[in-house]
């Protein structure tokens, strides 16, 4: 396994390289796995790992454009893939997308919920329209697509496996993202509810959280808050951000065989970065200051 060669610590060692697979040859064949936000960065690394697998895909989200151009790269894996333009936010258009997929392709085994919205911002400035654009998308969608997923698994009486896309401030709170780590908070909460109730039919429900994982695809906003430090890696305990199919091999873990009896877990895949501790704490910058806006009211 190489590692970097530095005078220091060498971090975590490198990930093998992109199309390299833990899991055997064909392991979702004949499977078909619904990945919101599957056009773009880490939605679209998860749906890849699947496709390598042999599963068949549908990919939903808002803009058509992305969904198109993302389709026409995962289909050259192998499997079928459809694309599905839904906002999430909208549950009859939620029961229509599972509609279309179950016409194109049968019920989906496996749904990973990954569509989430965010922005940093202080608390102070944040309208009740931001608030509830974040947190209708991160988790009320998350609830509309995993609702219609288990209604139609108990109606057929057939297993399924969901995964929930987290963030590790969902345990710890997130300042200047208050919104999102209200909704993640919620998320993981019903990983551990509906993981109970759906036990008993056969249906395993997860969560996987990303530690930084950059990508060409993140929003202005995101990338924005991401280029306040300039050396990423070194801020990270591992030495390095994780990379995209890091996440999506965690993904077709959690949904394949060898983790049946895995189920209200959320698995941090992040370098223990959420555990970091200083010895000695760092001076408090507080978030206006670190977004670079002046006094509040002022
Ligand atoms: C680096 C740490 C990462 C932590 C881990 C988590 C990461 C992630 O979750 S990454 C996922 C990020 N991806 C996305 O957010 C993709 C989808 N995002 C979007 O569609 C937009 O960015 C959206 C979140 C703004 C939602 O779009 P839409 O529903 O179309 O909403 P509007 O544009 O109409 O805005 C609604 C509301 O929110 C206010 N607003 C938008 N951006 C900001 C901002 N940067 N600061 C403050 N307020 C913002 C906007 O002004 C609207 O409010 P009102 O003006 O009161 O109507
Ligand atoms: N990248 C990272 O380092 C981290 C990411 N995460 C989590 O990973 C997941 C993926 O993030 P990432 O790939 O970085 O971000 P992206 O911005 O690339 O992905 C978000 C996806 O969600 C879709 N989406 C947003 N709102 C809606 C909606 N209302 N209905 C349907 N689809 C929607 C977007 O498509 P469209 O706009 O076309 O609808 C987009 O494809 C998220 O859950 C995020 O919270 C957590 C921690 C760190």
């Amino acid at each position: 396994m190489p590692r970097r060669a530095v005078d220091g610590p060498p971090g975590l060692p490198s990930p093998p390289p992109p199309g390299a697979s833990a899991l055997p040859p064909g392991t979702f064949a004949g499977t078909v796995v619904l990945v919101t936000g599957g056009g773009t960065g880490l939605g679209k690394a998860v749906a890849a790992e699947f496709a390598r697998l042999g599963a068949d895909l549908v990919i939903a989200s808002r803009k058509e454009d992305r969904l198109a151009a993302a389709r026409d790269e995962l289909a050259a894996l192998g499997g079928r893939v459809t694309a599905a333009a839904c906002d999430i936010r909208d549950p009859l258009r939620v029961a229509e997308v599972f509609d279309a997929a179950e016409e194109a392709h049968g019920l989906p085994d496996v749904l990973v919920n990954n569509a989430a919205a965010n922005f940093p911002v202080p608390s102070e400035d944040m309208s009740p329209n931001a608030w509830r654009s974040v947190v209708d998308a991160t988790l009320n969608g998350t609830f509309y697509m995993t609702r219609e997923f288990g209604r139609r698994h108990l109606a057929a009486r057939t297993p399924g496996s969901v995964i929930n896309v987290g963030a590790s401030y969902a345990w710890t709170g997130g300042p200047g993202f208050a919104h999102s780590a209200a909704a993640k908070a919620g998320v993981k909460s019903l990983v551990e509810s509906l993981a109970v109730e759906w036990g008993p039919y056969g249906i395993q429900v997860n969560g996987l959280v990303p530690g930084l994982m950059p990508h060409d695809d993140m929003t202005e906003d995101i990338r924005g808050n991401l280029d306040r430090a300039h050396d990423k890696d070194a801020r990270q305990p591992a030495l390095r951000v994780g990379r995209p199919r890091e996440l999506g091999w965690a993904a077709t873990f959690l949904a394949s065989p060898y983790a049946r009896f895995i189920t209200g877990h959320t698995l941090v895949v992040d370098g223990a970065n959420w555990q970091r501790r200083a010895l000695v704490s760092p001076p408090v910058v507080t978030v206006r200051e670190q977004l670079g806006r002046g006094p509040f009211a002022e």
